[in-house]
């Protein structure tokens, strides 16, 4: 854990976990999918073979189906929106299934058709919005099987109740399944997302640590670069951070480190991003900046190290000083070049006497 939370934390809002969430909208889609290419080929089958046995009623609501989900799947290959096809056609598909019930198919077998349902419901739409459409179908099957005559075909008793209990125990066993399923899936979602920041954090300063740059803020920069491209980098690094430990002891040597990670964070804005590289070394990059208006930048926080006083345990106020090499990074490939260059200067501020910002508008 970390000793001291740094000031801000907007670089963890960088994280995200986006694989184990389109993993689970694959598994709805696919689930939805592989219904409406079965739903198509059947319904064709039934429509084409029974037309002249099915009522009107049925016949136009097969056909709807299957002209109402087939535009859902072009929808869906054009906007991706998944949730809105999934509504429509688990709707439309309700009332099939209530015409199914009320006009009995072929020789009044329809009721074996609906046991897909609660599944399908769960499988693509989720626990609420499953548990709304499944419920609401066993409520009007409910009806349509025991209510007033209203011009529906008349099952018999047995079947009616064997249906209804069937019914009932698939929407249950999918109930179930998908909830628990929901909630193991948010489980390690939330497993993964901490594991994931807790990798990217350095454990002392609770800030951004080397790994953070390289393995995920590279990769996010270019995949969007026009949110951060060109972008500046500057290596900082402490100067005589080794006599500081010597004077005042490691644990005040610490505590720099974590004053100086609180200064980063409340002088750099929130859209900077900011890393410890290692023992007194940091980085910060400074999205669409050029290195000139960087160096600025970088002297105006050099300055302001230097007057910030840090108490040690016996209240002594010590002062630090950082030296600052700087650097730009035109493309995401060309950042190790870069940082090497920001190395370069950093090593050229150092041999200048320290306290120096160093690129090539210095
Ligand atoms: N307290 C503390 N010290 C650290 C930590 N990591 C590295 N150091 C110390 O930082 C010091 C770095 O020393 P040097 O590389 O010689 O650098 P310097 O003394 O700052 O000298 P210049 O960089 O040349 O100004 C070493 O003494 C390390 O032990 C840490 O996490 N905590």
């Amino acid at each position: 854990m970390p000793k001291k939370s740094a000031a801000s934390q907007s670089w963890l809002s960088l994280i995200n976990i986006d694989k184990v969430y389109s993993s689970d909208k694959q598994r709805q889609a696919f689930s939805l999918f592989t219904m409406i290419a079965i739903a198509i080929i059947v319904i064709t089958m039934l429509v084409v073979s029974n037309y002249d046995v099915y009522s009107p009623i049925l016949t136009m609501s097969l056909i709807a189906v299957n002209i109402t989900i087939i535009m859902g799947t072009v929808y869906f290959i054009k906007t991706a929106k998944l949730e809105v096809v999934a509504l429509i056609s688990m709707g439309i598909v309700f009332i099939m299934c209530v015409a199914l019930t009320y006009t009995g198919g072929k020789e009044n077998t329809a009721l074996y058709w609906l046991m897909f349902y609660p599944v399908v419901c769960f499988a693509s739409l989720g626990v609420s919005r499953g548990a709304l459409l499944g419920a609401s179908l066993l409520v009007c099957c409910t009806f349509i099987l025991y209510g007033p005559d209203f011009g529906q075909v008349e099952y018999g008793g047995v079947e009616k109740s064997r249906f209804l209990a069937s019914f009932t125990l698939v929407f249950i066993f999918s109930f179930i399944g998908e909830y628990f399923r929901y909630k193991s899936h948010m489980a390690i979602a939330d497993i993964t997302l901490s594991q994931t920041q807790d990798a990217y954090t350095d454990q002392l300063t609770g800030g951004a640590n080397r790994r953070f740059i390289t393995a995920h803020f590279l990769k996010l920069a270019a995949k969007t670069p026009e949110n951060y491209l060109p972008f500046s980098v500057l290596l900082l690094d402490l100067d005589y951070f080794k006599r500081l430990n010597d004077t005042y002891g490691h644990d005040f040597g610490d505590t720099v480190l974590i004053e100086f990670t609180k200064l980063l964070d409340s002088q750099f804005p929130m859209s900077c991003v900011k890393a410890r590289y290692g023992g007194e070394e940091f980085v910060v990059i400074l999205p669409k900046e050029t290195a000139q208006a960087a160096t600025k930048i970088a002297d105006d926080f050099r300055q302001c190290v230097a007057k910030q006083a840090i108490l040690t345990n016996d209240n002594k106020r010590v002062f630090i000083t950082c030296s600052i090499g700087v650097a730009q990074v035109n493309n995401i490939d060309d950042y190790s070049q870069a940082l090497k260059q920001a190395d370069e200067n950093l090593y050229k501020a150092k041999e200048l006497g320290r306290n120096k910002v160093v690129s090539k508008y210095s």
